[in-house]
């Protein structure tokens, strides 16, 4: 089980460009990883971006799911910073970038995250409308 956040600040949600493994190198992803033995996905999420932006988050509902490969599901949540004024760092991946809902279709994203794209738009353009 894979978990991703969609961390939506304002109205633009944080992509990652991932540097490892070399098949993957170059395209961008949402954050996030593998859920451990024992670990709910919030503690999972929680865990994940601590280690690869450097910062707390607070874990909401989930958004959607994508099946990665037979018995493999990449869960998506949205999130926010606990601290809305820290600034998440690239810490394992080669570049962050905070993306408004007109920028999504023009990053190369992992194939899987393709399907996301419209419910990241909607919740984008959610945010938006709701003066965030
Ligand atoms: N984090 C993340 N992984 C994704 C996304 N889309 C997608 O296909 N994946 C795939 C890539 C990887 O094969 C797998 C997650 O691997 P990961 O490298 O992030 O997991 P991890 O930090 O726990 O590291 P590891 O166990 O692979 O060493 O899910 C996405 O949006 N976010």
């Amino acid at each position: 089980m894979v978990v991703g956040a969609a961390l939506v600040r304002g109205a633009r949600v944080l992509a990652a460009r991932r540097s490892h493994p070399a098949s993957l190198a170059g395209y961008w992803e949402l954050p996030g990883g593998r859920v451990e033995p024992g670990e709910s996905d919030d503690d999972a999420l929680r865990r994940e971006l601590l280690e690869e932006l450097g910062c707390a988050v607070v874990v909401e509902h989930r958004i959607a799911q994508v099946e990665l490969a037979p018995g493999t599901v990449l869960r998506v949540y949205a999130a926010s910073l606990a601290d809305p004024a820290g600034e998440p760092r690239a810490v394992e991946h080669g570049e962050i970038r905070w993306v408004p809902a007109e920028g999504l279709d023009g990053l190369a994203w992992l194939p899987a995250d393709l399907e996301l794209l419209p419910e990241l738009r909607r919740m984008l353009t959610r945010a938006g409308a709701a003066g965030g």
